[in-house]
């Protein structure tokens, strides 16, 4: 289980606050969606969520370790089983999709392997099944220059289960998408959180977050205004955004 407690988060010189105590416990296979009006702090969420951004107060405990206390085994955990997914994943364009998925990540592979792009027959095979698996098989040797916007979202994610991500931060995955490529981005988030027990927290807009998500979090001034599961909202409630 992942417990937050308390997140506090201030930026600028100004120290002007952004989260004000944020608290929530989510669960394997949770799909939770995060909405709210521009400058409500959800981006600042997710990265203070992957660690990328320093907190300046706050509890954080996955699995029963907690992660602030020892920030050197804590990033290292984060790093190996949480990721992150920007709204224009990171690729290298130059290398074929299933390259990209092999190679992983700064902080998920050893530098060498980054460099020279050398992989084992074993993982080779893992990662083929994982490209299967979200359907882009017959593009796993095209270049990612070549891809969609909406398939190299998808190999982003095939990247992200390769190297064991248990937990998946996305900020905005489909804004940009045509529709059709929104809704296989969305149905292979599902997917994963119902077959592979996966969680994942997306920052998406409202009609997608009533669709697809389990769980919907509304955040407005830096504070949860609401947490629901299981229904659409109210007019009262899209009304706090
Ligand atoms: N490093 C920073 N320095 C100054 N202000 C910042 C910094 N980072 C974030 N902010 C401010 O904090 C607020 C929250 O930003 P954040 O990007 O988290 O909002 P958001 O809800 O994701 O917005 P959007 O939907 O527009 O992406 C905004 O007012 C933003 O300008």
């Amino acid at each position: 289980m992942i417990r937050i407690q308390h997140l506090t988060k201030s930026v600028g010189v100004d120290k002007i606050p952004v989260l004000k105590g944020i608290s929530l416990d989510f669960q394997r296979g949770e799909l939770i969606a995060l909405v709210g009006a521009s400058g409500s702090g959800k981006s600042t969420l997710l990265r203070c969520l992957a660690l990328k951004e320093k907190w300046d107060k706050g509890n954080f405990v996955v699995d029963g370790q907690d992660i602030l206390k020892d920030p050197f085994a804590g990033k290292r955990k984060i790093r190996r089983e949480w990721a992150y997914l920007e709204q224009n994943p990171h690729l290298n364009l130059n290398r074929t999709a299933l390259k990209n998925v092999l190679i992983g990540q700064a902080g998920q592979t050893p530098l060498w392997r980054m460099a020279t792009g050398m992989v084992r027959s074993d993982d080779y095979m893992g990662a083929m099944d994982v490209i299967e698996q979200l359907g882009l098989l017959e593009k796993a040797h095209q270049k990612c220059d070549k891809l969609s916007g909406g398939e190299r979202q998808r190999i982003a994610i095939s990247r992200a289960l390769v190297h064991g991500a248990k937990v998946i931060l996305a900020d905005e995955p489909v804004v940009g998408l045509d529709p059709k490529s929104q809704e296989s981005v969305m149905e292979t988030l599902k997917q994963l959180c119902v077959e592979e027990r996966v969680s994942v927290l997306t920052v998406l807009p409202l009609e997608l977050a009533e669709r697809y998500a389990t769980r919907i979090i509304g955040l407005s001034g830096g504070e949860f205004a609401f947490d629901i599961a299981g229904r659409r909202l109210t007019v009262r409630e899209r009304n706090m955004l």
